[in-house]
């Protein structure tokens, strides 16, 4: 991944550490001290020298027989901390953008009562993840939230990208990282809170975890945040629709980063 140009990480985007309310500081790292930023809301930063350039769709051979074949679509990954609205940002392009295939990962973790098996997620068991990273069916998995195990079937993925259909994971950044190993081409996108405060907001306002589970999230988030720089381009969600338009117009654009 080329990159000349650091924005030096999230925490120049105003994101500021601060504790939950009436909650005990969960992490005594520092690793912010919250200057104000110049990142413009709902404009993609580029992390990297080259956004954008011309270069041809880097997931595959671009029509190397002369054939005018359409070449493999390119695989976008997006990533960032929990509660920044990764999935609320994956829900509108689904519903907006029918086009661009986003991947239903597997899961150990139970289904939410409003969570449809196949649709959401793959709900299965243990034993059923163990057979599948056995089986070597899974692009990359990881222990999210240290709560269950998330994976990314590979199949459907390559099946997708290779009649020429852009794909979109939404993945953590463990899974993220894989990605990049063994899919460098992949366009790696990270999704940004408007600040840390308002992520806090996000996660305590979602109401779908307990203190103690906000707090360990929390934790995680302030890794993942530091994480920003190991990505091609950021977008900030302020706002849904916003962050979604963009986001579908890097997965629709052939190549972000000169990357082949
Ligand atoms: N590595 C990896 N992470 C995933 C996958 N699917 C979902 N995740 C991540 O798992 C985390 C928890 O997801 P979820 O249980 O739906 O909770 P929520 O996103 O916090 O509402 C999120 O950070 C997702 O991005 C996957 O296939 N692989
Ligand atoms: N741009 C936004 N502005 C305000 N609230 C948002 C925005 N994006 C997401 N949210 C809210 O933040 C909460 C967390 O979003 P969610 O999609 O569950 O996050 P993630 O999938 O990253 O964990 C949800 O309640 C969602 O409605």
């Amino acid at each position: 991944m080329s990159r000349t140009e650091t924005l030096s990480g999230s925490l120049d985007t105003g994101v500021t550490m601060t504790t939950l309310p009436n909650e005990p500081a969960s992490n005594d790292a520092e690793p912010n001290s919250a200057g104000p930023n110049g990142a413009e809301p709902n404009s993609p930063r580029p992390n990297s020298a080259e956004p954008n350039s011309a270069e041809p769709n880097g997931a595959g051979p671009n029509d190397p027989d002369g054939t005018g074949a359409r070449p493999p679509a390119r695989l976008t990954v997006l990533a960032g901390p929990t509660a920044v609205g990764k999935g609320t940002v994956a829900a509108d392009i689904r519903e907006r953008f029918p086009d661009i295939w986003i991947s239903v990962s597997a899961t150990t973790r139970k289904p939410r009562p409003n969570e449809v098996h196949g649709v959401h997620y793959l709900f299965v068991s243990d034993a059923e993840f163990d057979r599948m990273i056995e089986a070597g069916e899974l692009l990359e998995w990881a222990v999210v939230h240290k709560a269950a195990r998330y994976g990314t079937p590979r199949q459907p993925v390559l099946d997708k990208l290779g009649t020429g259909r852009p794909a979109l994971l939404e993945i953590d950044l463990q899974g993220a990282r894989q990605v990049r190993e063994t899919m460098p081409e992949a366009q790696f996108v990270f999704l940004a809170p408007p600040s840390w405060d308002e992520l806090v907001r996000r996660l305590v306002g979602r109401g779908t975890e307990t203190a103690a589970e906000r707090e360990r999230r929390l934790e995680t988030a302030v890794l993942e945040l530091a994480a920003e720089k190991e990505f091609d381009v950021t977008i900030v969600n302020a706002s849904v629709r916003a962050a979604a338009d963009q986001l579908v117009k890097l997965i629709r654009s052939p190549n972000i980063s000169g990357k082949s």
